[in-house]
């Protein structure tokens, strides 16, 4: 699909780079030729996830375990980066936390936690970062992955739905201020793509998995490498006149949420027949 060089030599930072859709789309950046950093609170799951990445994939992936919670754990986790490959090209902001609850069941420390981690998280790599691409007089790129309940909220997600919304925000804001130091902004929000992390805590039943996925017009979730192939694409200087922009990649499934009539997609053929009967006007 790409020029195997697409992303050639480009550093790129991934938090939550060690599962999930995070080392999908690492795992796609190194076959087109980046250097990867991937960040989480785990070391160990980390440093396997690299050995495993490496071995598959090639290139140099480097490990930094970081709470994205604490600015200076972040700030540190950014100069390491820095040091260890003279510089750095690009940060995907993926790393993100989640359940669902009812919202009134929640203490304020579960708040605390989704919105600590995706929206103050997502902030301060983004600021630590970008304070460094200024003061070093270069441009920079920022890819934030968010989900469609960023624009439309939704229950029993609630402190998500307002940190991603916060985000898309924050990305928008930043596109355009600081566009004239050359750094973009972008933001991808995906559908329903399995991983761990998310069916644990968001599809834990059969049940729940299904109704997940009766939701998208395409009838399918997506597939991670749909997903790193879109990053790729996005990250690419190729693309370099995309800023401020969120790409879904959901089959559809936001947009059958809005459709008033989307649920008659499941009417069977016969019931067609027999409303047309009911409702065309007698003898047209
Ligand atoms: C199907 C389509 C998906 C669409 C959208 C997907 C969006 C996503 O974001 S998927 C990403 C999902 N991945 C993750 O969430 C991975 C990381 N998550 C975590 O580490 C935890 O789930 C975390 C967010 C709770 C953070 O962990 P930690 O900092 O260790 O927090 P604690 O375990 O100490 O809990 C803090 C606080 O939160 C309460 N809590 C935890 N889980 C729940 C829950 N399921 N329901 C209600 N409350 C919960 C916990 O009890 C603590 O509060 P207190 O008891 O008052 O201290
Ligand atoms: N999967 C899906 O269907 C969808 C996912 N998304 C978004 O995609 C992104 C990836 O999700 P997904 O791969 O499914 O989930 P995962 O749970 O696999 O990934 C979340 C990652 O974030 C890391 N993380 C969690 N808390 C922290 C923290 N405090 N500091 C640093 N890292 C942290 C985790 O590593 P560790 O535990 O080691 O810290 C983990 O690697 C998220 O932004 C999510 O909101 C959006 C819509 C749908």
């Amino acid at each position: 699909m790409f020029r195997s060089d697409l992303l050639k030599d480009k550093v790129i930072i991934i938090t939550g780079g060690g599962s999930g859709l995070g080392r999908s789309m690492g795992e796609r950046f190194l076959e087109l030729g980046a250097k990867l950093a991937i960040t989480s609170r785990n070391a160990e799951k980390l440093t396997n996830a690299a050995n495993e990445m490496m071995a598959e994939k090639g290139g140099e992936v480097f490990t930094v375990s970081c709470d994205v919670r604490d600015p200076e754990a972040v700030e540190q986790m950014i100069d390491s980066v820095w040091n260890h490959f003279g510089t750095v090209d690009i940060l995907v902001n993926n790393a993100a936390g989640n359940f669902i609850s009812p919202t009134e069941k929640l203490s304020h420390r579960a708040v605390d936690a989704v919105l600590g981690i995706v929206l103050h998280g997502t902030f301060y790599c983004t600021l630590a970062l970008g304070k460094k691409w200024i003061e070093a007089g270069r441009g920079g790129q920022c890819l934030n992955i968010v989900t469609t309940y960023a624009w439309t909220g939704s229950g029993f997600v609630v402190p998500s739905a307002a940190a991603k919304a916060g985000v898309l925000g924050m990305t928008r804001s930043l596109a355009v201020e600081w566009a004239r130091y050359g750094i973009r902004m972008n933001a991808i929000a995906p559908g329903p793509f399995p991983t761990q992390g998310a069916w644990e805590r968001l599809a834990p039943t059969p049940e729940l998995a299904e109704q997940a996925l009766n939701r998208v017009p395409l009838r399918r979730v997506g597939e991670h490498s749909e997903l790193a192939n879109l990053a790729a694409y996005m990250l690419a200087d190729e693309a370099g006149y995309i800023n401020g922009e969120c790409i879904t990649i959901d089959g559809g499934e936001w947009l059958y949420g809005a459709g008033q009539f989307s649920g008659l997609d499941r009417l069977p053929n016969e019931m067609w027949d027999m409303l047309s009967k009911m409702t065309k006007k007698s003898g047209s």
